[in-house]
């Protein structure tokens, strides 16, 4: 018998026989439930609207249940209703009452077909599972609803008088909208995010307060997320860089409204240093032409090239602190020859900058900060840190993410996992140790989590040392969150964009991870079975219009980066994918239209693209969690053993 000081330990929640048994058949009788759908997202790029829109739909998944369970009861319009209801049911409701349509009539009819589809959307999953998602308040009567057989007439009866007892002490809003919440929570099983879930859209920190109320969510950092870690964490560099990307896209509200940062200091800076200088090459780009911004363009521009020019003082200086990165050409401000006002990189040509204006660079020392730059970043980092919100997102990405992760025999991570032209993986000398594959990614998991736990009164060298790392992790050659051999922000701002220097070459993984070959040597890296895996990335936006896939390396490899970013569409030619893993197929959802993603409530069903069909269908005990289940109805069994050989007593009290 196994560890009978464990089975004691387990024994004091199991006391007697019957629970013990009774627990054995529950478990047994969820591993032959179908296995739940997850969903894949990536690079949300601060797109709430169209973020919530997908969640809330369940990717369309929705609507097209509702399809199949009314469509000889309802029109099109009426299907279209009831999945705007359960998008944004307070939206709806607010609508109804003012026009004079929320009737009782109405609600009754609504709570019916609201439970009806709930149990279609129920239906894989233990009554347990399900109880457990109701709010207490309304656990039992929803739970008694959803399994009245309502065919039976005297049944019929008892479940009318339920709806009016309902309508009776008014209580219709809360459980319509508990029903609609409810839909929602259970369409989306458990929720996988593939990274860059901040920068170039509105508001990521919304989406971080939706992905926070989901019940099983899992991240994985890209690269424009682990800039915003660094920079909560304390990186000044990476402060800079998220204000500066911030700026460029004229995106004002995530920072000041959504965390609170107060950019006062920097406006006051550059409107006094730059108030003579146009600032062209610092124009913010504007994506969505309606908005309103409360700063001027012209006003943004100077904000925008005064903490640009921050940003690169500071990040020469992490570069020139650790030259174990390898990175001494990035330290760009030093390669620049202020009297010809031209850049020298490398290659040893000479480049025109097409913007010689800086009054804050001493030419003998390009990369000191001046006095008021300094103000200007310790106050930004001041406020960064003082951010409550801002804090407790820090901490939500270091709980629920990671640089990669396996589950369900699919290996997830943003980037890529920085390869040879060979196939072989790419080394990474750090304090003497090489890191690669595998090890690569885990040293990167374990440097941030580091930082976490230094304590941020020590500010000492070794907490900027790991601190320092985030700035590699955003823009290191040998980064797995980037995979590119440079980031070009200095050479497009001051030597022109589109020009074979501003040129990032991407990794050759990008290359090999197409073919089959290369994509099992990563699977075998990671002990994963090759028939059976699957791996899923996101960071590269799939250019569906210009005829490249989303799937590879004979259907092993997933890029599902389509564009949720408004930025990137017109690349793409789609606005976004969603990879669905069920009990029967993987599919991928392809989002083509964002004004009626946005708009036209309920009338959106992606295009869906089944890519594997399962030979039998998935259960729960061939999942990661039927794995746990039979582990512990293996230990039950032993704990039953034990009371039957009276190794262990039943306790009744
Ligand atoms: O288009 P922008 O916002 O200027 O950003 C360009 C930069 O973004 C990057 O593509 C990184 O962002 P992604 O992770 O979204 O690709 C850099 O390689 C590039 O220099
Ligand atoms: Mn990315």
């Amino acid at each position: 018998m196994d560890d009978l000081k464990y089975l004691k330990l387990l024994s004091k929640e199991f006391n007697t026989i019957e629970k013990t048994i009774s627990e054995i058949v529950k478990l047994k009788a969820i591993s032959v439930l179908p296995k739940g759908t997850e969903y894949f997202l990536s690079d949300l790029h601060g797109e709430y609207t169209s973020f919530i829109r997908i969640l809330r739909s369940a990717s369309g998944n929705t609507r097209q249940k509702i399809s199949q369970e009314f469509k000889y009861e309802m029109t099109e319009d009426q299907m279209n209703e009831l999945s705007n209801l359960i998008y944004e049911p307070s939206n709806f409701l607010t609508l109804m009452t003012k026009s004079g349509d929320f009737t009782d009539s109405w609600v009754r009819k609504t709570i019916f077909n609201l439970i009806k589809l709930l149990k279609v959307v129920t239906s894989k999953y233990s009554r347990r599972k399900v109880r457990n998602k109701i709010p207490e308040a309304y656990r039992d009567l929803i739970d008694e609803m959803l399994h009245i057989d309502y065919v039976e007439i005297n049944k019929q009866d008892y479940f009318d008088t339920l709806i009016d007892t309902i309508i009776e002490i008014n209580a219709s809003k809360e459980i319509i909208t508990t029903l609609c919440h409810l839909i929602q929570n259970v369409s989306v099983d458990c929720l996988h995010i593939v990274g860059d879930i901040f920068d170039r859209g509105p508001r990521p920190d919304i989406i971080m307060d939706v992905l926070m109320d989901h019940h099983d969510i899992d991240i994985q950092w890209g690269n424009h997320d682990i800039i915003w870690m660094g920079a909560a964490l304390g990186n000044r560099a990476l402060v800079a860089n998220v204000v500066r990307i911030a700026l460029g896209y004229n995106n004002f509200d995530s920072l000041e409204d959504g965390y609170g940062i107060n950019l006062r200091p920097l406006y006051s800076f550059a409107m006094d240093v730059y108030k003579d200088d146009p600032c062209d090459r610092f124009m913010p780009r504007i994506v969505d032409e309606n908005k309103y911004y409360s700063v001027n363009k012209y006003a943004t521009a100077k904000m925008h090239k005064a903490i640009s020019i921050i940003q690169f003082k500071l990040a020469c200086q992490i570069l020139k602190r650790n030259p174990q990165y390898n990175m001494d050409h990035r330290i760009t401000l030093e390669n620049i020859d202020f009297d010809k006002n031209v850049y020298i990189p490398e290659d040893g040509k000479e480049y025109p900058l097409l913007d010689t204006n800086f009054p804050t660079i001493d030419r003998d020392n390009p990369i000191e900060l001046t006095d008021r730059e300094h103000e200007v970043i310790e106050s930004l980092n001041t406020s960064f840190r003082h951010s409550e919100k801002m804090q407790t997102h820090l901490k939500f990405l270091f709980d629920k993410g990671s640089v990669y992760k396996v589950t369900n025999s699919n290996l997830l991570f943003h980037g890529c996992i920085p390869m040879n032209e060979d196939g072989s993986f790419k080394t990474l000398v750090y304090d003497g140790v090489e890191y690669s594959g595998k090890s690569l990614m885990d040293f990167f998991d374990e440097k941030a989590r580091e930082t976490a736990y230094l304590p941020r009164s020590l500010n000492s060298k070794e907490r900027q040392k790991v601190l320092d790392l985030f700035w590699y992790m955003w823009c290191g050659p040998i980064s797995p969150l980037f995979g590119k051999h440079k980031m070009s922000t200095f050479e497009n701002f001051f030597i022109g964009r589109d020009l074979p220097i501003s040129k990032e070459v991407s990794d050759p993984y990008f290359k090999l991870s197409k073919k089959e070959e290369f994509v099992d040597k990563i699977f075998e890296e990671f002990n994963l079975n090759p028939k059976t895996s699957h791996v899923i990335n996101g960071h590269i936006p799939v250019k569906l219009k210009d005829g490249q896939q989303p799937i590879s390396a004979n259907g092993k490899m997933y890029v599902i980066d389509g564009g949720i970013s408004k930025a990137y569409q017109p690349k793409t030619g789609i606005a976004g994918y969603t990879l669905m893993f069920n009990s029967h197929y993987l599919a991928l959802a392809e989002h083509s239209n964002y004004e009626v993603m946005e708009s036209v409530h309920g009338a959106y069903t992606p295009k869906l693209h089944i890519t594997e069909r399962f030979p039998e269908r998935l259960l729960v005990k061939d999942t990661d969690e039927g794995k746990e289940i039979e582990k512990r109805i293996k230990e039950l069994t032993d704990l039953f053993e034990a009371y039957k050989q009276g190794i262990i007593k039943e306790r009744t009290k």
